[in-house]
């Protein structure tokens, strides 16, 4: 009786969750997308203000609940530095969102280095 309950109650409450990686080179509004779509789809959250957000470091994890699915958003730094870094959570994830920042041309060619980098890790 206990196993059937407890899988009624895993059916009915318990979300799927993949992990989303959000990739892009520094400065090309990653957090800011992950910030905007948590103040969209998280009812109670307030969102930081925009102007206080600063370049990224390490991760930023943010959550997002669509539907019967959980989102976990991995918000990782842009600089080349980090970049490197970017090809250890490939593996891990069940998708990319990758943000570019298309007023800025002179970069679209470095961004696309940087895209194709975790698929051919140096
Ligand atoms: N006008 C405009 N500015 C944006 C937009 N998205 C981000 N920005 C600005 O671009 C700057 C960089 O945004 P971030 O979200 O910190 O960029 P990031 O990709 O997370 O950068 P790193 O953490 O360094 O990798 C900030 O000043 C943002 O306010 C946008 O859609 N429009
Ligand atoms: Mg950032």
């Amino acid at each position: 009786m206990y196993t059937l309950l407890s899988g009624l109650y895993k059916y009915v409450f318990q979300k799927d969750e993949y992990c989303i990686l959000i990739l892009g080179l520094d400065n090309a509004g990653k957090t800011t997308f992950l910030e905007q779509s948590k103040t969209r789809f998280n009812k109670n959250y307030k969102g930081m203000s925009l102007s206080k957000i600063t370049t990224t470091v390490g991760l930023n994890i943010g959550t997002v609940d669509v539907a019967k699915a959980r989102l976990m958003f991995w918000d990782l730094g842009g600089q080349e530095e980090l970049q490197s870094l970017w090809d250890k959570y490939y593996a891990e994830c069940h998708g990319v969102i990758y943000v570019i920042d298309s007023t800025d041309e002179e970069r679209l060619a470095e961004s696309k280095r940087a895209f194709d980098l975790p698929l051919h890790p140096r």
